[in-house]
């Protein structure tokens, strides 16, 4: 079981881009892209970074963006689960 991160925890460890929605018990980011077809190649990216880790992020995909949502439901909350996988998210949209 990983440990839930508390607020000032999860200010601190951030990912660029990415913000705590506390009352959702998430970190959030939106993805902004040059058009639809790349949001879909982002999301598919993510998709398979998202099984290696075998940790799942929430994705909608709209126009030209892509708001990824992420928690970790066995923890009950934000872990460095998912800190870790928005890192590595924030890489693939570079
Ligand atoms: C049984 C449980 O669904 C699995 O251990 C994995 C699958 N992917 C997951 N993804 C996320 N975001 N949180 C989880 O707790 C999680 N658990």
């Amino acid at each position: 079981m990983s440990d839930v991160l508390d607020t000032d925890e999860i200010a601190a460890e951030l990912p660029d881009g990415w913000r705590h929605d506390a009352d959702a018990d998430e970190i959030a980011r939106t993805f902004e892209f040059d058009s639809y077809l790349e949001g879909v190649g982002f999301a598919a990216g993510a998709g398979g970074l998202a099984e290696e880790a075998f940790h799942h992020p929430s994705m909608t995909v709209e126009w030209r963006e892509v708001e990824v949502r992420l928690t970790t439901h066995d923890a009950g909350g934000v872990t460095a689960k998912d800190i870790d996988l928005a890192e590595r998210l924030n890489e693939l949209a570079e």
